[in-house]
């Protein structure tokens, strides 16, 4: 199996992923489950609020990878500094994971419950390193705001993103983002979180994310869940290789690895 062909199917999914890249078979891996009784506050995390800017105008394109939509964003401008983190972190991109139907779908649970999606906004550590390539071989060379999605209203910042799927249908198709997109409103109004340190959720599952995930979920429709669900893992005019059905990106989550020996910071009720 040549290292592009990993996936989410029986043949190529996360259980497979090791034989290819051994890091997947990390101690620092993610997602993991949130065991809320394990969560330890922490003064020093209520004492540097997490603070960040974005700037919407700097949402470039969207892409189908293959493996779900990934908005790339110009870095300029943005910033994450506080929290967990030391020094500054600029926003890359930003994706999401989801399941085949909306009991299930988040990489992160939480007391053993999966919600239906999960938004990832990934950044890179800019007072050290000098991109996201470098910042993701060093144990802290990214962080990622992980937002819960669960099933409620349309969710009208992501409805920018669902507008531009029928440009993306298929892999490695992408499209400019003309309606800038502000990463701070998909985010929840509440800022409790969870910290913790772990890794990329997908190949080569780099052990370099300082884990931030949200208490509060955020609501997504059905019908945005079913739009996500639409994209295809090939390419236009090719075989469609994955044995899913008609080659549908219809999953795209990996389950949950242990925490192991690994502490479990929590910020705020
Ligand atoms: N799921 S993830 O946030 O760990 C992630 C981070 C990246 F930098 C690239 C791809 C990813 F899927
Ligand atoms: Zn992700």
């Amino acid at each position: 199996m040549s290292a592009a062909e990993w996936g989410y199917t029986k043949r190529n999914g996360p259980f497979t992923w090791a034989k290819n890249y051994p890091t997947a078979a990390g101690i620092r891996q993610s997602p993991v489950d949130i065991d809320t009784a394990l969560a330890t506050s922490d003064s020093s995390l209520e004492s540097k609020p997490l603070r960040w800017k974005y700037v919407p105008q700097n949402t470039r394109t969207i892409v189908n990878s293959g493996h779900g939509w990934r908005v790339d964003v110009d870095s300029e401008g943005s910033e994450l500094v506080g929290g967990p983190l030391e020094g500054t972190y600029k926003l890359q991109q930003f994706h999401c994971h989801w399941g085949s139907s909306s009991d299930k779908g988040s990489e992160h649970t939480v007391d053993g419950q999966s919600y239906a999606a999960e938004l990832h906004l990934v950044h890179w550590n800019s007072s050290k390193y000098a991109d996201c390539g470098e910042a993701a071989d060093y144990p802290d060379g990214l962080t990622v705001l992980g937002v819960l999605l669960k099933v409620g209203a349309k969710n009208p910042e992501l409805q920018k993103v669902i507008d531009l799927i029928p440009s993306i249908s298929h892999r490695g198709e992408k499209t400019e983002v003309k309606e800038a997109i502000d990463p701070a409103k998909m985010l929840p109004k509440t800022l409790s979180y969870w910290t913790y340190l772990g890794s990329l959720t997908v190949p080569p599952c780099n052990e370099s994310v300082t884990w931030i995930l949200f208490k509060e979920p955020v609501e997504v429709s059905e019908e945005q869940l079913a739009a996500f669900r639409s994209l295809r893992c090939y390419k236009r005019g090719e075989e469609c290789p994955c044995d899913e059905v008609d080659g549908l990106l219809i999953s795209n989550y990996r389950p949950t690895l242990p925490l192991g020996t690994r502490e479990l910071r929590e910020c705020g009720s």
